[in-house]
Protein backbone atom coordinates (compact mmCIF):
# COMPACT_ATOMS: atom_id res chain seq x y z
CA UNK A 1 0.00 0.00 0.00
CA UNK A 2 1.18 3.33 -1.30
CA UNK A 3 0.96 6.24 1.98
CA UNK A 4 0.93 9.45 1.37
CA UNK A 5 0.80 12.43 3.68
CA UNK A 6 0.63 16.06 2.33
CA UNK A 7 0.50 19.33 4.28
CA UNK A 8 -1.19 17.87 6.99
CA UNK A 9 -2.00 19.18 10.19
CA UNK A 10 -3.87 17.41 13.03
CA UNK A 11 -5.57 19.13 16.51
CA UNK A 12 -6.12 17.55 19.51
CA UNK A 13 -7.72 19.03 22.35
CA UNK A 14 -8.06 22.40 21.06
CA UNK A 15 -4.06 22.25 19.91
CA UNK A 16 -2.42 21.74 16.45
CA UNK A 17 -0.45 18.94 17.41
CA UNK A 18 1.18 18.16 13.90
CA UNK A 19 1.63 21.22 11.63
CA UNK A 20 2.11 21.00 7.44
CA UNK A 21 3.52 17.38 7.72
CA UNK A 22 4.65 15.63 4.41
CA UNK A 23 5.68 12.53 3.63
CA UNK A 24 5.14 9.43 2.10
CA UNK A 25 6.06 5.37 2.11
CA UNK A 26 6.21 3.61 -1.14
CA UNK A 27 5.12 -0.15 -0.97
CA UNK A 28 7.61 -2.09 0.96
CA UNK A 29 9.55 0.48 2.17
CA UNK A 30 10.47 0.78 5.81
CA UNK A 31 9.84 4.39 7.01
CA UNK A 32 10.80 5.49 10.76
CA UNK A 33 9.17 8.06 12.51
CA UNK A 34 11.29 9.75 15.05
CA UNK A 35 11.48 12.66 17.48
CA UNK A 36 11.37 13.15 21.20
CA UNK A 37 8.18 12.12 23.41
CA UNK A 38 5.38 14.56 22.37
CA UNK A 39 6.94 14.88 19.13
CA UNK A 40 3.59 13.28 17.06
CA UNK A 41 4.52 10.24 15.93
CA UNK A 42 1.95 8.58 17.99
CA UNK A 43 -0.57 10.91 16.78
CA UNK A 44 0.84 10.68 12.74
CA UNK A 45 0.24 6.68 13.30
CA UNK A 46 -3.51 7.33 14.09
CA UNK A 47 -3.86 9.70 10.93
CA UNK A 48 -2.58 7.28 8.83
CA UNK A 49 -4.83 5.08 9.74
CA UNK A 50 -7.89 7.32 9.60
CA UNK A 51 -8.89 7.57 13.10
CA UNK A 52 -7.82 11.35 12.85
CA UNK A 53 -9.34 13.78 10.46
CA UNK A 54 -6.63 16.48 9.37
CA UNK A 55 -7.56 19.62 10.33
CA UNK A 56 -5.49 20.65 7.12
CA UNK A 57 -4.07 18.66 4.68
CA UNK A 58 -4.71 14.83 3.93
CA UNK A 59 -3.70 11.60 4.51
CA UNK A 60 -4.27 9.03 1.39
CA UNK A 61 -4.09 5.35 1.55
CA UNK A 62 -3.44 4.12 -2.47
CA UNK A 63 -4.83 7.50 -3.17
CA UNK A 64 -7.86 7.57 -1.02
CA UNK A 65 -8.17 9.96 1.83
CA UNK A 66 -7.86 7.41 4.71
CA UNK A 67 -10.12 8.45 6.83
CA UNK A 68 -12.70 8.26 4.28
CA UNK A 69 -11.84 4.72 3.89
CA UNK A 70 -14.69 2.46 5.45
CA UNK A 71 -13.37 1.31 8.92
CA UNK A 72 -14.11 -2.12 7.91
CA UNK A 73 -11.90 -2.14 5.02
CA UNK A 74 -8.97 -0.26 7.04
CA UNK A 75 -8.95 -3.03 9.43
CA UNK A 76 -8.49 -5.54 6.76
CA UNK A 77 -5.46 -3.83 4.99
CA UNK A 78 -3.90 -1.76 7.99
CA UNK A 79 -2.71 -2.92 10.78
CA UNK A 80 -1.72 -0.27 14.09
CA UNK A 81 0.43 -1.44 16.53
CA UNK A 82 -0.43 0.76 19.46
CA UNK A 83 1.84 2.20 22.25
CA UNK A 84 -0.13 1.26 25.19
CA UNK A 85 -2.78 -1.55 24.30
CA UNK A 86 -5.40 -0.76 26.88
CA UNK A 87 -6.38 -4.44 27.13
CA UNK A 88 -6.55 -5.62 30.88
CA UNK A 89 -8.98 -7.92 29.72
CA UNK A 90 -8.92 -11.28 30.89
CA UNK A 91 -7.68 -12.89 27.76
CA UNK A 92 -5.34 -15.20 26.82
CA UNK A 93 -2.62 -14.44 24.57
CA UNK A 94 -4.34 -16.41 21.49
CA UNK A 95 -7.42 -14.63 21.94
CA UNK A 96 -6.11 -11.60 21.73
CA UNK A 97 -4.30 -12.42 18.50
CA UNK A 98 -7.57 -14.17 16.79
CA UNK A 99 -9.68 -10.29 18.00
CA UNK A 100 -7.54 -9.02 15.30
CA UNK A 101 -8.83 -10.90 12.49
CA UNK A 102 -12.26 -10.09 13.44
CA UNK A 103 -12.61 -7.68 10.17
CA UNK A 104 -11.91 -11.12 8.11
CA UNK A 105 -14.86 -13.06 9.38
CA UNK A 106 -17.84 -13.79 7.76
CA UNK A 107 -20.80 -14.41 9.20
CA UNK A 108 -21.85 -18.26 9.44
CA UNK A 109 -18.58 -19.10 7.71
CA UNK A 110 -17.89 -22.72 8.57
CA UNK A 111 -14.77 -23.85 9.79
CA UNK A 112 -13.84 -20.01 10.30
CA UNK A 113 -12.64 -20.56 13.75
CA UNK A 114 -9.77 -23.32 13.30
CA UNK A 115 -8.92 -21.40 10.22
CA UNK A 116 -8.37 -18.45 12.24
CA UNK A 117 -6.98 -19.70 15.33
CA UNK A 118 -3.83 -21.63 12.78
CA UNK A 119 -3.44 -18.58 11.82
CA UNK A 120 -3.35 -16.41 15.38
CA UNK A 121 -0.40 -19.32 16.37
CA UNK A 122 1.54 -19.03 13.12
CA UNK A 123 1.67 -15.05 13.66
CA UNK A 124 2.74 -15.90 17.63
CA UNK A 125 5.35 -17.92 16.18
CA UNK A 126 6.97 -15.62 13.95
CA UNK A 127 6.68 -13.02 17.01
CA UNK A 128 8.57 -15.50 18.97
CA UNK A 129 5.71 -15.93 21.52
CA UNK A 130 4.39 -19.55 20.48
CA UNK A 131 5.21 -20.48 24.33
CA UNK A 132 2.73 -17.83 25.33
CA UNK A 133 -0.27 -18.92 23.64
CA UNK A 134 -2.41 -20.20 26.48
CA UNK A 135 -0.98 -17.37 29.39
CA UNK A 136 -3.78 -14.95 30.86
CA UNK A 137 -2.46 -11.29 29.08
CA UNK A 138 -3.05 -9.85 32.29
CA UNK A 139 -0.17 -12.01 33.53
CA UNK A 140 2.27 -11.64 31.06
CA UNK A 141 5.28 -8.97 31.22
CA UNK A 142 5.46 -6.07 29.02
CA UNK A 143 7.96 -7.37 26.40
CA UNK A 144 5.85 -10.95 25.95
CA UNK A 145 2.81 -8.05 26.01
CA UNK A 146 4.82 -6.66 23.01
CA UNK A 147 5.46 -10.40 21.13
CA UNK A 148 1.86 -10.97 21.51
CA UNK A 149 0.73 -7.45 20.29
CA UNK A 150 3.14 -7.66 17.04
CA UNK A 151 1.79 -11.43 16.46
CA UNK A 152 -1.81 -9.95 16.56
CA UNK A 153 -0.83 -7.22 13.56
CA UNK A 154 0.77 -9.95 11.82
CA UNK A 155 -1.97 -12.22 12.10
CA UNK A 156 -3.89 -10.10 9.61
CA UNK A 157 -1.34 -9.95 6.78
CA UNK A 158 -1.79 -6.19 6.30
CA UNK A 159 -0.81 -4.01 3.60
CA UNK A 160 0.79 -1.63 5.60
CA UNK A 161 1.84 -1.84 9.35
CA UNK A 162 2.05 0.72 11.66
CA UNK A 163 3.69 0.25 14.85
CA UNK A 164 4.29 2.71 17.62
CA UNK A 165 7.70 1.97 19.37
CA UNK A 166 7.50 -2.22 18.45
CA UNK A 167 10.57 -2.77 20.60
CA UNK A 168 10.65 -0.73 23.84
CA UNK A 169 10.21 -3.47 26.12
CA UNK A 170 11.70 -5.83 24.26
CA UNK A 171 15.12 -7.43 24.99
CA UNK A 172 17.79 -6.73 22.26
CA UNK A 173 17.85 -10.43 20.54
CA UNK A 174 13.91 -10.02 20.22
CA UNK A 175 14.80 -6.05 19.14
CA UNK A 176 16.34 -7.46 16.57
CA UNK A 177 14.40 -10.02 15.59
CA UNK A 178 11.50 -7.95 15.86
CA UNK A 179 12.64 -5.20 12.89
CA UNK A 180 13.96 -7.81 11.16
CA UNK A 181 11.37 -10.28 10.49
CA UNK A 182 9.35 -6.90 9.75
CA UNK A 183 11.38 -5.25 7.62
CA UNK A 184 11.48 -8.29 5.29
CA UNK A 185 8.19 -8.66 5.09
CA UNK A 186 8.09 -6.62 1.40
CA UNK A 187 5.23 -4.45 3.04
CA UNK A 188 5.06 -1.13 3.85
CA UNK A 189 5.85 -0.29 7.31
CA UNK A 190 6.03 3.18 9.03
CA UNK A 191 7.26 2.65 12.97
CA UNK A 192 7.47 5.33 15.49
CA UNK A 193 10.91 4.49 17.14
CA UNK A 194 13.26 6.02 19.94
CA UNK A 195 16.14 3.98 18.66
CA UNK A 196 18.36 5.84 16.60
CA UNK A 197 20.33 2.93 15.45
CA UNK A 198 17.25 0.70 14.94
CA UNK A 199 16.00 3.25 12.48
CA UNK A 200 19.89 3.52 10.99
CA UNK A 201 19.87 -0.05 10.44
CA UNK A 202 16.52 -1.56 9.40
CA UNK A 203 14.74 1.99 8.11
CA UNK A 204 15.02 2.64 4.21
CA UNK A 205 14.02 6.37 5.21
CA UNK A 206 13.43 8.64 8.35
CA UNK A 207 11.32 11.16 9.33
CA UNK A 208 12.78 13.54 12.12
CA UNK A 209 9.86 15.44 13.80
CA UNK A 210 9.98 17.79 16.73
CA UNK A 211 6.73 20.15 17.92
CA UNK A 212 4.95 18.38 15.61
CA UNK A 213 6.73 19.29 12.44
CA UNK A 214 9.13 17.94 10.43
CA UNK A 215 12.46 18.83 10.77
CA UNK A 216 14.63 16.68 8.29
CA UNK A 217 13.62 13.26 6.21
CA UNK A 218 15.48 10.96 3.81
CA UNK A 219 18.28 8.39 3.83
CA UNK A 220 19.09 7.48 8.01
CA UNK A 221 22.54 8.61 6.99
CA UNK A 222 21.30 11.96 5.37
CA UNK A 223 19.28 12.89 8.22
CA UNK A 224 21.23 11.10 11.57
CA UNK A 225 23.63 14.05 11.63
CA UNK A 226 25.54 15.19 15.07
CA UNK A 227 23.60 18.91 14.17
CA UNK A 228 20.59 17.15 13.30
CA UNK A 229 20.68 15.48 16.59
CA UNK A 230 22.25 17.98 18.78
CA UNK A 231 19.11 20.20 16.95
CA UNK A 232 16.13 18.21 17.86
CA UNK A 233 16.70 15.70 21.09
CA UNK A 234 19.71 18.57 22.70
CA UNK A 235 21.86 15.25 22.88
CA UNK A 236 25.93 15.66 21.37
CA UNK A 237 26.33 12.61 19.58
CA UNK A 238 28.81 11.08 17.57
CA UNK A 239 27.87 9.31 14.05
CA UNK A 240 30.12 6.72 12.81
CA UNK A 241 30.25 4.85 9.60
CA UNK A 242 29.65 1.19 10.21
CA UNK A 243 32.90 -0.94 9.27
CA UNK A 244 30.60 -3.65 7.46
CA UNK A 245 28.17 -1.80 5.53
CA UNK A 246 28.53 2.39 6.35
CA UNK A 247 25.09 2.57 7.89
CA UNK A 248 25.60 5.10 10.55
CA UNK A 249 26.10 4.50 14.14
CA UNK A 250 25.40 6.57 16.39
CA UNK A 251 26.78 7.08 20.40
CA UNK A 252 24.97 9.53 22.69
CA UNK A 253 27.88 11.31 23.98
CA UNK A 254 25.91 13.10 26.31
CA UNK A 255 23.21 15.91 27.48
CA UNK A 256 23.89 20.02 25.62
CA UNK A 257 23.06 22.72 27.21
CA UNK A 258 19.62 24.05 26.54
CA UNK A 259 20.95 26.96 24.63
CA UNK A 260 23.50 25.05 22.80
CA UNK A 261 20.27 22.61 21.52
CA UNK A 262 18.36 25.09 19.92
CA UNK A 263 20.61 25.87 17.15
CA UNK A 264 20.60 23.91 14.30
CA UNK A 265 24.50 24.10 14.00
CA UNK A 266 25.13 23.00 17.39
CA UNK A 267 28.72 21.62 17.16
CA UNK A 268 29.60 17.81 17.49
CA UNK A 269 32.07 16.12 20.32
CA UNK A 270 35.13 16.69 17.80
CA UNK A 271 34.39 20.66 17.42
CA UNK A 272 33.56 20.78 21.32
CA UNK A 273 35.86 22.58 22.76
N1 LIG B 1 -5.89 12.77 23.14
C1 LIG B 1 -5.12 13.88 23.20
N2 LIG B 1 -5.66 15.07 23.51
C2 LIG B 1 -4.92 16.19 23.54
N3 LIG B 1 -3.59 16.21 23.28
C3 LIG B 1 -3.01 15.05 22.98
C4 LIG B 1 -3.73 13.82 22.92
N4 LIG B 1 -2.88 12.84 22.60
C5 LIG B 1 -1.67 13.41 22.45
N5 LIG B 1 -1.74 14.74 22.68
C6 LIG B 1 -0.64 15.70 22.61
O1 LIG B 1 -0.15 15.70 21.27
C7 LIG B 1 1.26 15.87 21.26
C8 LIG B 1 1.87 14.75 20.46
O2 LIG B 1 1.67 13.54 21.16
P1 LIG B 1 2.09 12.14 20.56
O3 LIG B 1 1.59 11.08 21.49
O4 LIG B 1 1.65 12.07 19.16
O5 LIG B 1 3.67 12.26 20.62
P2 LIG B 1 4.79 11.12 20.45
O6 LIG B 1 5.84 11.71 19.57
O7 LIG B 1 4.17 9.84 20.02
O8 LIG B 1 5.34 11.02 21.93
P3 LIG B 1 6.02 9.81 22.75
O9 LIG B 1 7.40 9.62 22.20
O10 LIG B 1 6.05 10.35 24.14
O11 LIG B 1 5.15 8.60 22.62
C9 LIG B 1 1.70 15.89 22.72
O12 LIG B 1 1.90 17.25 23.09
C10 LIG B 1 0.55 15.30 23.47
O13 LIG B 1 0.45 15.84 24.76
Amino acid sequence: MDVTVESLSVTRGHREVLSDVSLSAARGEVVGLLGPNGAGKSTLLAAIAGMLAPAHGSVLLDGRPAHLVPRREVARRVALMEQHPDRDIPLRAIDIVELGLLPFRRPLARGGDAAHRALAHEALAQAGAAHLADRPWTALSGGERQRVSVARALAQSPELLLLDEPTNHLDIRAQLDTLSFVAGLGITVVAALHDLDHAARHCTRVVLLSHGRVVAQGAPADVLTPATIAAVYGVRATVLDHPADGRPVIALDGALDPADASSPAAPGPEEAP
